[in-house]
């Protein structure tokens, strides 16, 4: 099943159109990886399917209804992680994800204690619990950013470049929680440079060259198979060799 579908969309600064996807799907349980050269257009793509943009043209079907962007209601079942640490600094780390929580109308005080704790231990920042995050050094702010993505069991993580500024070990953290995730029916849709990433947990790959999709959910496994890398695959692909 196609938990997400875009279908003829178009996107124009001024007169330039900077995005221009005919259609693309994204199957739920997966993890979908979305690649392309600095300005490709993915980031204009990112921010359609969280409505921080509006298209000039098409729609987006999530989970079989169409995104009403005047009245996103879609946005409670989706978890967003864009290229910076989108957080709060005012706020203390528990403050900031039981605020998350709240806001993705968890109501349980309980479950929500429990869940933050999973993941505050997760990726090894308990002790950071209390911190006001304006005191947190870059890397982890962006781990309590993305802690809030997935904190009410959204069922489609969309990110940008969520692992800039992460160490090695967090890295690999945030690995093993979208394994986890996805093993229980979650999906995710990755834009990423970081191709040893997209390699090892993405199912899937499409690329976008100015503009446009010129490759569709391409099997990472396909790949392999071939005797390539991800990172040659998409190189070929945008020299146009492939
Ligand atoms: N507000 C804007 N006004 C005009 N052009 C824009 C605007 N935002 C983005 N663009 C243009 O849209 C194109 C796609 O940009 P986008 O940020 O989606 O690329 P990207 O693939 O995410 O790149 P990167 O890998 O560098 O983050 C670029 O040519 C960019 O200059």
């Amino acid at each position: 099943m196609d938990i997400l579908i875009l279908k003829n969309i178009k996107k124009m600064y001024d007169d330039i159109c900077v995005l221009s996807i005919d259609s693309l799907s994204i199957k739920k349980g997966t993890i979908s990886g979305y690649l392309g050269r600095n300005g490709a257009g993915k980031s204009t793509t990112i921010k359609i399917i969280m409505g921080i943009i509006t298209p000039n043209q098409g729609e987006i079907t999530f989970q079989n209804e169409i995104m009403d962007y005047k009245n996103p209601t879609h946005k409670k079942y989706i978890g967003y992680c864009p290229d910076y640490p989108a957080v709060f600094d005012k706020l203390t780390v528990i403050e900031h994800l039981n605020f998350m929580a709240y806001l993705f109308g968890l109501k349980n005080p309980k479950q929500i204690e429990t869940k933050i704790e999973k993941y505050l231990k997760h990726f090894e920042v308990e002790k950071y619990k209390y911190t006001l995050i304006k005191n947190l050094s870059r890397g982890n702010k962006q781990k309590v950013a993305i802690i809030s993505s997935i904190i009410h069991d959204p069922a489609l993580l969309v990110y940008d470049e969520p692992t800039l500024g992460l160490d090695p070990l967090s890295i690999k953290q945030f690995k093993s929680m979208l394994t986890e995730y996805t093993s229980t029916g979650g999906t995710v849709f990755l834009s990423s440079h970081s191709l040893d990433i997209i390699e090892e947990i993405a199912d899937t790959v499409s690329i976008i060259n100015d503009g446009e999709i010129v490759k569709k959910n391409i099997s990472v496994e396909q790949i392999r198979n071939s005797l390539t890398s991800v990172e040659d695959y998409l190189i070929s692909v945008v020299e146009g060799r492939e």
